[in-house]
């Protein structure tokens, strides 16, 4: 169940947010900045006439635009999929591929977890390309009534490896800051950016992978961020080996609607000491991912694999897993098994109990 991490892939970010967020205009001045220069652009709409890639201020031969009848993740297995296969000869001259990267803008109503299936897993995707990190733009003045009303709006957030937040400009101080906390509480790992006017440094929207652009080294801890989840107010009063898990919806939260999508959002993390063997990893993440896997919105773990010498690193988004990439040697003197886990309605408890029924290991 192992796989080489392959230093050639093509890194991909996937940019997301909901409709009217900011993206076409963070698009327009990242691709004026070097680190974007030579990358390709597709950009998906929704419905049939879109003139959207019109806007990005780019040569427009490196920008496609997805035209299909629906949203991306409806049509995703066929147009994406043959877009990402064919441009490596498509935008090749003289046998040598002409752009490093490739950005993909979703749809604002796209459900992100298909695109990242199709990117970890598709055999002819996952061979050329690897996902570099997931960006969402969260508007800061929409942000609180779209998170209240669209849960894919909320998986958008969950899923993010950074949050940017646009339109500061237009709310006062305190409400950009529950907006951040709220945020803070769906995805405590994620790094939080305001944006005014699409203005992101492109170097803090890269390099958000396991590995990065050289690839040659893996920067577990930073892509972990297990230390986030320690580091916000609102921590599940449970203890945990390796930090806190956060429920929201606490007697604490007094100004929140018990009825909002991310009140069932958990973010956690948790440690196991003893090394499991790759017969208990593949059981138990099978039965998560079988019977609670829509409801795991992402998960991220180094695991100690009995009888190995270098760990073992899993990434899954709900049920589709990404091929396990074995690290060369453990970052750090820790070498426990640790694993981040941000789900809908399954609690650290629920993870661990399964892990204990199936494995007799405790967590
Ligand atoms: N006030 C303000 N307006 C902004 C900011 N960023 C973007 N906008 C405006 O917000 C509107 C929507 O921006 P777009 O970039 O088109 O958003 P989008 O996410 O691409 O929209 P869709 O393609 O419809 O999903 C535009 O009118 C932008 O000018 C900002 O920081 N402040």
């Amino acid at each position: 169940m192992t796989a080489s991490p392959k230093k050639t892939l093509i890194p991909v970010t996937l940019l997301t947010g909901f409709l009217g967020s900011g993206k076409t205009t963070l698009l327009n001045q990242l691709v004026q900045q070097p680190e974007f220069s030579d990358a390709l652009i597709i950009i998906n709409e929704f419905g049939e006439m879109s003139l959207d890639h019109m806007l990005v201020a780019h040569s427009t031969e490196n920008v496609i635009m997805e035209m299909g009848n629906g949203c991306l993740c409806c049509t995703i297995r066929g147009d994406l999929v043959k877009t990402l296969r064919d441009i490596t000869w498509r935008f090749s001259r003289g046998g040598e591929r002409h752009f490093s990267r490739v950005l993909i803008e979703t749809t604002g109503l796209a459900d992100p977890a298909p695109i990242l299936h199709t990117l970890m897993t598709h055999p002819q995707i996952a061979s050329r390309y690897r996902l570099d990190g997931v960006v969402t733009l969260v508007d800061a003045c929409a942000g609180q009534h779209t998170l209240d009303q669209h849960p894919e709006a909320i998986k958008q957030a969950a899923v993010a490896d950074v949050l940017l937040l646009s339109k500061q400009d237009l709310v006062t101080d305190q409400d950009y800051q529950l907006l951040q906390q709220r945020l803070r509480k769906i995805n405590p790992a994620a790094p939080q950016w305001s944006v005014s006017q699409g203005e992101a440094s492109a170097e803090k929207l890269l390099d958000l992978g396991l590995f990065s652009s050289s690839g040659k080294t893996a920067d577990v801890e930073r892509w972990l961020r297990e230390e986030a989840f320690a580091d916000t107010p609102h921590v599940d009063k449970t203890p945990s080996h390796c930090g806190h898990e956060h429920h929201h919806g606490h007697d604490h939260d007094h100004h929140h609607d018990v009825n909002r999508h991310d009140d069932h959002i958990r973010a956690f993390c948790f440690a196991i000491e003893t090394p499991l063997t790759e017969q208990q990893l593949t059981t138990w993440l099978e039965v998560l991912m079988s019977f609670m896997g829509e409801n795991i919105l992402r998960v991220k773990g180094i695991l100690n694999i009995k009888d190995q010498d270098r760990p073992l690193v899993i990434h899954g988004v709900q049920h589709i897993f990404h091929p396990p990439v074995p690290l060369p040697a453990w970052p750090t003197e820790d070498r426990r098994s640790r694993l981040v886990f941000i789900t809908r309605d399954i609690g650290r408890e629920t993870v661990e109990g399964a892990l204990k029924a199936l494995t007799g290991i405790e967590g």
